[in-house]
């Protein structure tokens, strides 16, 4: 007899579950190899940064208040000082009625608050200099300590280093940097109909899919894929494969034998597995409803449905946050994370009211420029809508459909 789906939870209660695994140690790296990683602590400058005032543009330093009301029909004069370059570090600061030639990134001297641009300027000869634009106070100049303080955290823990963060970490000097280690994920395929990609399939047989398209959305998190083959629906053999994945990795995707037919094991797989706890078989989301959670430890199992796009679809919107909380991504869950589109749905959409559903949408640019989104219908356990999509549309669990012409917020896959 069939059982029952148990602890089905809402996909908010499966998000709090996978929120309290804890992140992952932390190691040391080369700034290298430090990008799309997060920071495990964090990192202090050591200097000001800029370390002194330093100016914009190529020009002359100058005192605002000395320029204060120049034009073009009524310049301002100054004596030049001479001129200072890119690394040469001025030795008296500017004195009334002068201003210093400085170039791009020069240290302004003593007694200059502004650089007036040279194209501003007109030289008169026997150092005497013409300045046709007033300037404001600090106009043209990157004050010391504007993009970090000496002592204080330029970037703080949990920060996600982007090429912008590794500019900072190579400014402050990090040439290693402490981040959270890459969760190593082992995915197992489970189904007696299941053969290698290499084989013909017999009917009856299908070649597996999800090993191939979990490792590559495990990669597209930077996480790390261990591939562990087909399993057959024999409890024992599950049982061990997902015993030595869990040795060897942060996290295990079984897909397949996750939902409530004769040969769905994985459950009792699980169970069999001493210190193992079921948190959840079941969530209330189309497609992905078979999807499971366990916790052995501090490592997790999600069980997921053996139908390709459902498999998919559940990492992408469950699995893919989650490695990010697991590699220190603070805010892994938070809606602002994923890359969303807005555009117009084209058609209307119904939805079964009770589960959360995720549909998979085309974008096309309608005549005026705008964003369309369109409807891919189809059934989950065909590869085709995911192929044709560009993301997906959220239906609420208690919303019966979308009319067109509503705008949508379209979550776009890898
Ligand atoms: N009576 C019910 N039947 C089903 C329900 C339900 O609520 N009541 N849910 C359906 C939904 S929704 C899904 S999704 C599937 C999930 O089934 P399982 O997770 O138990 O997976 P299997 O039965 O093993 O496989 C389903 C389907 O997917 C194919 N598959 C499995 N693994 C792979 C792979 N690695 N590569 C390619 N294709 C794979 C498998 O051959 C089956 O066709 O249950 C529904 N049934
Ligand atoms: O949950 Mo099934 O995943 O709807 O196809």
């Amino acid at each position: 007899m069939k059982k029952a789906f148990f602890q089905v939870v809402s996909p908010e209660e499966y998000i709090a579950l996978l929120q309290e695994f804890p992140t992952l140690e932390q190691e040391e790296i080369p700034l290298e190899q430090a990008e799309f990683r997060y920071l495990a602590q964090d990192i202090i400058a050591r200097e000001d940064l800029p370390m002194t005032n330093r100016s914009c543009m190529d020009g002359f330093a100058v005192s605002a208040r000395e320029v204060f009301g120049a034009t073009e029909s009524n310049p301002a004069y100054l004596e030049s000082m001479g001129s200072l370059s890119i690394d040469q570090q001025p030795t008296e600061a500017l004195r009334p009625g002068h201003c210093m030639g400085i170039v791009t990134g020069g240290t302004l001297p003593e007694g200059a608050d502004a650089v007036v641009m040279v194209e501003h300027t007109q030289e008169l000869g026997a150092g005497t200099l013409e300045i046709r634009k007033s300037v404001a106070p600090s106009e043209h100049v990157m004050l010391r300590g504007e993009d970090a303080t000496a002592g204080k955290a330029a970037l703080s823990a949990g920060t996600h280093l982007r090429p912008q963060e590794i500019g900072m970490l190579a400014a402050v000097g990090a040439e290693r940097v402490a981040v959270h280690r890459r969760p190593r994920v082992g995915i197992i395929s489970t189904g007696d109909e299941l053969i290698p990609v290499g084989d013909t399939p017999t009917p009856g047989q299908i070649r597996d899919v999800n090993s191939f398209s979990l490792s590559a959305l495990v990669s597209s998190a930077g996480a790390i894929p261990t591939r562990y083959g087909i399993i057959a629906d024999r409890q024992e053999e599950l049982s061990a494969a997902i015993h030595r994945a869990l040795a060897e990795n942060d996290v295990v995707f079984i897909s397949g034998g996750s939902s409530i037919g004769v040969r769905d094991l994985t459950q009792a797989a699980i169970e069999d597995l001493p210190d193992a706890k079921l948190l959840a078989h079941g969530v209330a989301v189309s497609p992905g409803k078979p999807t499971m959670l366990a916790r052995v430890g501090n490592k997790a199992i999600m069980g997921l449905p053996g139908q390709v796009t459902s498999s998919q679809v559940v990492v992408m919107i469950f699995g893919v946050p989650f490695l990010r909380h697991l590699a220190g991504d603070t805010r892994a869950f938070d809606p602002m994370r994923r890359p969303l589109r807005q555009a117009t749905l084209t058609r209307n959409i119904a939805s079964k009211q009770g589960r959360e559903d995720y549909v998979r949408v085309r974008l096309s640019t309608a005549e005026d420029g705008s964003l369309e989104a369109t409807p891919v219908l189809g059934k989950s356990g065909l590869l085709r809508t995911m192929l044709l999509a560009d993301g997906f549309i959220r239906i609420p669990a208690d919303t019966e459909g979308f009319f067109a012409g509503r705008p949508v917020d379209v979550w776009l896959q890898v």
